[in-house]
Parts: structure tokens; sequence; C-alpha cells
């Protein structure tokens, strides 16, 4: 398998993630998978989308919830002696669009959640548009150390999925 189809499996995944999002006209919807590289092979920790979790939630924050909502015990299938942070410390990030670094609604951006979560990489499907903001996500989360890797090959669908509801 090459590097592209390893890692576009996973966008897949967000970009299903994202499909189910209630469309919105004042926002996008959006897809997140976490996956685990502490053990031996690669292991989805959680999911999100936009608007998953009660209130105006986006996907990244939404899939950084889910997994730190796991109990100590369910972490021994990624790692028999490892907290919850540490996890999150190997974890990639595959996200159908840019991590938001500006919320119209003034709620803290997905880029800082990631920046806090310290995770490993994040794989994007296509950038954000400015549709409504202009974003600095990607270019925040390379200035915290985090590599940033624009996945080739979804972002058509990356971005009508992402629009439904304009
Ligand atoms: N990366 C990302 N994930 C989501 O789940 C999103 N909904 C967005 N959209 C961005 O967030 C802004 C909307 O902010 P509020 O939810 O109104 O606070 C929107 O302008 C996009 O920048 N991005």
């Amino acid at each position: 398998m090459t590097f592209e189809d390893q890692h576009l499996k996973y966008l897949q995944l967000a970009l299903e993630e994202a499909k189910k999002c209630t469309p919105t006209p004042t926002a996008f919807c959006v897809g997140c998978v976490l996956v685990s590289q502490i053990s031996a092979e690669p292991l989805v920790m959680s999911t999100g989308y936009s608007r998953e979790l009660p209130g105006n939630t986006h996907a990244e924050a939404n899939a950084l919830s889910k997994f730190r909502s796991l109990p100590q015990e369910e972490l021994c299938r990624f790692d028999p002696a490892a907290s919850h942070a540490e996890i999150l410390a190997s974890a990639d990030v595959y996200t159908t669009m840019e991590p938001c670094s500006i919320r119209t609604s003034g709620l803290s951006p997905c880029a800082d959640a990631l920046i806090d979560a310290q995770v490993k990489r994040c794989f994007i499907g296509v950038g954000e548009p400015d549709d409504f903001v202009q974003c600095e996500g990607a270019q925040k989360l390379v200035s915290a150390g985090i590599d940033v890797v624009w996945l080739k090959g979804l972002e058509e669908e990356s971005l009508s999925v992402a629009r439904r509801g304009h």
C-alpha cells in the first residue's frame, strides 16, 4: 500500500463522519478520525463530526472529547500502560477540512485544541475556503511543531460535503 492509500482510508472514514452532520448555513460539515500510533499497528481511537455532541461543537473537538471520555480500562487496547494524554501525543488526526483557527461564535478553535493535546500529525482533506473567516489553522499547527499533511484525492468531495448547508 502506498503512503497516500494508507492515509486516504482514514480520511475516507472521516468523510463518512462528515456526511452524518446536520447541515447549517452558517458553518461547515466536517468529519474527523483520531488514529493511535502508540500500538503495534494503527488503531482508530475515536471519531467526530460537526455538531455531533450537544451545542455548537466541531468535528475535531468532538473526536478529542469522545476519546478523553473513554474509561481508563478501555485504553489497554492501545497500550497497557499509557494515559489518555500519552496516547493522544502519538495520535494522527484525519480531518476533512483544515482545523479552524477562529470561530465566529467566539468558542475555542480546533487548531488550539489539537495543539493542547500535542497530537503528532494532522492529515487534511481540503483547506478551509474563506466563506466565513480567513483560516490559519494549518499554519498554527505547523508553528506548534505538528506535522501537517495535505492529502491528495478527496479535496472536491470534502468540500462539497462541507458546504452541504450553503
Ligand atoms: N475544522 C472545522 N471543523 C468544524 O467542525 C467546523 N464546523 C469548522 N468550521 C469553521 O468554524 C467556523 C464556525 O465557527 P462557529 O461554529 O460558528 O463558532 C466556520 O467559520 C469555519 O471557520 N471547521
